[in-house]
Order: structure tokens, then C-alpha cells, then sequence
């Protein structure tokens, strides 16, 4: 069941332009800036939005042909789950489960069944009763997965479908949205099911995001969207650990310096050299991305000699430091070509040890085998 997406869509001075696939029983992740064109895409997709030239196939069937062919939203066979779950108020959550089965004539009792077999399958069978009044956001995304699915969609759209939630419940509903998606790609590839009460393996989905953790946990491809076009695309560890623009950088966390490729590194155009390893398909004189990671970059005063080894010197200024997981970020000020400074990771005790606080002075240094430089997208 693949999606074939070919889409133009014009909305005032702004214009949508992609080209892509979603092959059986896999996730593709769009990711980009705000703006960037994610919703009008999956607004096309779930039929919301007419585009002005388009063709949108799912499994082989015309679901958008402009001008003319629109199959409305209810007939697409797509599934949606938006960050907001959407539910309807006066509904119990089996009644809002079998809504969908219920208005494609599936008898009332044979769809409040599925809708309890759905509801199981997303841990929440003992909010069967429930109305949305009496449900957290975490149990409320439970039901709206349910219901997502319990159409027997050939497709999932799922819409920053974490982004409501608090901390505490994202990471469970990552893991439910994991098992969900991952179970079709496991039938997919030919593994025994477990009885699905709707046997359709072959589900893709398109997953808009601006979590890496969801793309890496959640995603086959990726694509990045910037001003309604492609900008990046590929299998979605490649795309995160080699960004080849500023925003997918920042989303990976890694450090980007945009330039041209040098033999040994790239040449940043406010005349600073990178010292890195180019890839392979890196050719000098190419605009080319050296990126790093903000742990390999080594955090002294300002001043201080450095040792021998080929390195990247910089001197810059703190411009914040902020709490990351177990370390503390270290960002400067838009030094070192990079448009949005260098980030650097330490530990508490380095930042308590070296008195840094905003506009402490630093020297940083990267070793050159520590910066992969690849083409520009
Ligand atoms: N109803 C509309 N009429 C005219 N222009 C619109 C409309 N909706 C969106 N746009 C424009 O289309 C462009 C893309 O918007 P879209 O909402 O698709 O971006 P996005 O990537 O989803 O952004 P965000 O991350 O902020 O949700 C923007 O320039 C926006 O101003």
C-alpha cells in the first residue's frame, strides 16, 4: 500500500512543489522550519485542500487528480492523528472509537468490538467507559490512536501527534505510535501478524515532526521541507547524522558550517578554513557543509595554547548555557562561520571549573577528525 505524492499547490504568495513516495509498510518523516509547507502538504493529503496540479495515489488508486479527480476525505481510506486528539465531547471513548466504522455501515455491535479491540491495542481498554471530560492528554492520544486506526486505514497521517503532551506521557505514546507503526512493518516483511482485527500490513504513514527523537524512533525516511520545496531527503539516521542544511542540523543538534570544499576541509565564506575529512562525493571548489558534533568540541579559556594535532582554533564569546539531558550546552555568538554559533557540550563541574557564564571569553577547539565534511543540499 504505497503512496505516490506529487503535489503543487499555491496559497497566496507561497508555493508547495514535492515529489515523493512512501513504499509499503514504511514511515516517512517531514520535518521543516515553520512555514515550511508540512501542514498544506498533509491538508492535500487527507483531501482538506484542493491542490492546483496533483497526483496523489495510495496502493495504486487516484485519490487527488487536479484538475477534477477528489476523493473526499471520509472515502481516502487515510487515517488521521492531529496533536490535538480531537474527540468528540459528548462520545464514551468506545463510541468515539467506532465512530468511523459505524458511518462506513458497520453494524453497531460488530463496531463497538472492534473499537474495544482497538482500544486494547492501545493500552486503554479500561477507558472504554470514559468520556474525553474524564481522560488526561496521554489517555485522550490513546483513544485518538484507536480511532486512527480503527477505520482500517490504508494510510496514517499523523500530525506532531506529541507535541501536546507533557514530558512524562510523550515517551509512552512514542512507544505505542513505535509499536503501531512497526507492526505493519513487521507484517510487511513477511513476520507472523497477531491477529489484527483489520489484517492490512502494508500501512505507510507520513509523520510531520520537529522531534528528532520521534524521526529516529518512528521514521524509515525523512524528507525536509524549506520554502514548499525538498531540500533534504533519505533514509532518516543518514539524513540526521549527515545534515546537509542549517535547520536539520539544528533539529540533529549538531554544528554546521556552510562553505566550499577543500581537499582537507571546507573554506567558510567569512575567510576561516575548516580542517575536516571530506566524504567521498565531496568535490573542491563544491559548496559543501563541515558538521560536528557539539561533544567533540573542547572548551578552554581564552588563551590558551593549543597542542599539536590538526584542530580548529576559535575564539568566541558564551552567548548561553543551558541544561541538555546530563551535560550543560554551551552556545557562542555566531562565531566560526556557523549561523548560529558553536554549540558545545560540558560537563556541570568543567563550567563550574572554567567560571563560564554569558560573555565569558572561551577558546574552543575541534579536531579535524572529528568534522565530516559532505555536500550541500
Ligand atoms: N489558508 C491560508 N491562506 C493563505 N496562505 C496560507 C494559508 N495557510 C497557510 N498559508 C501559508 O502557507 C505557507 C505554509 O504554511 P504551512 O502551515 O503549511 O507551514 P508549516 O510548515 O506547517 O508551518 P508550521 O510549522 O508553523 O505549522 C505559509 O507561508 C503560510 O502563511
Amino acid at each position: 500500500m504505497s503512496l505516490h505524492v506529487d503535489v503543487a499547490v499555491t496559497r497566496g504568495r507561497f508555493t508547495l512543489d514535492v515529489t515523493f513516495d512512501v513504499p509499503a509498510g514504511s514511515v516517512l518523516a517531514v520535518l521543516g522550519p515553520n512555514g515550511s509547507g508540512k501542514s498544506t502538504l498533509l491538508q492535500c493529503l487527507a483531501g482538506l485542500l484542493v491542490p492546483d496540479s496533483a497526483a496523489v495515489t495510495l496502493d495504486g488508486r487516484t485519490l487527488t487528480r487536479a484538475p477534477g479527480v477528489q476523493v473526499p476525505v471520509h472515502d481516502r481510506g487515510i487515517g488521521l492523528l492531529a496533536q490535538d486528539p480531537l474527540l468528540l465531547p459528548h462520545l464514551t471513548a468506545v463510541e468515539n472509537v467506532a465512530f468511523g466504522p459505524r458511518s462506513q455501515g458497520v453494524r453497531p455491535s460488530r463496531a463497538r468490538a472492534q473499537a474495544r479491540e482497538w482500544l486494547r491495542r492501545a493500552d486503554a481498554a479500561e477507558l472504554t467507559g470514559r468520556r474525553p471530560a474524564q481522560l488526561s492528554g496521554g489517555q485522550a492520544q490513546r483513544v485518538a490512536i484507536a480511532r486512527a486506526l480503527a477505520g482500517g486505514p490504508r494510510a496514517l497521517l499523523l500530525d506532531e501527534p506529541l507535541s501536546a503532551l507533557d514530558v512524562d506521557a510523550a515517551p509512552a505514546i512514542r512507544g505505542l505510535l513505535r509499536r503501531v507503526l512497526r507492526r505493519t512493518q513487521s507484517a510487511h516483511s513477511g513476520e507472523s501478524g497477531d491477529g489484527e482485527v483489520v489484517p492490512d500490513g502494508e500501512r505507510c504513514a507520513v509523520l510531520v515532526t520537529h522531534d528528532p527523537l520521534d524521526v529516529l524512533a518512528l521514521a524509515d525516511d525523512v524528507v525536509v521541507l524549506d520554502a514548499g520545496r525538498i531540500a533534504e531527503r533519505g533514509p532518516a539516521k543518514e539524513v540526521l547524522a549527515a545534515p546537509r542544511t542549517a535547520f536539520t542540523a539544528r533539529i540533529a543538534g549538531l554544528n554546521l558550517v556552510p562553505g566550499v570544499a577543500a581537499a582537507d576541509g571546507l573554506h567558510a565564506p567569512n575567510g576561516r578554513f575548516v580542517a575536516g575529512v571530506p566524504s567521498g562525493d565531496c568535490l573542491p571548489g563544491e559548496p559543501a557543509v563541515a558538521v560536528f558534533a557539539p561533544g567533540a568540541v573542547a572548551v578552554h579559556p581564552a588563551g590558551a595554547p593549543h597542542t599539536g594535532s590538526p584542530r580548529n582554533v576559535v575564539d568566541a564569546r558564551v552567548a548561553s548555557l543551558e541544561p541538555h539531558g546530563a551535560v550543560i550546552r554551551l552556545r557562542t555568538a555566531g562565531d566560526g562561520g556557523a549561523e548560529t554559533g558553536i554549540a558545545a557540550d560540558l560537563t556541570p563541574a568543567s563550567v563550574a571549573e572554567l567560571g563560564l557564564e554569558p560573555g565569558s571569553a572561551v577558546r574552543l577547539e575541534v579536531k579535524a577528525a572529528s568534522v565530516a565534511v559532505h555536500p550541500a543540499a
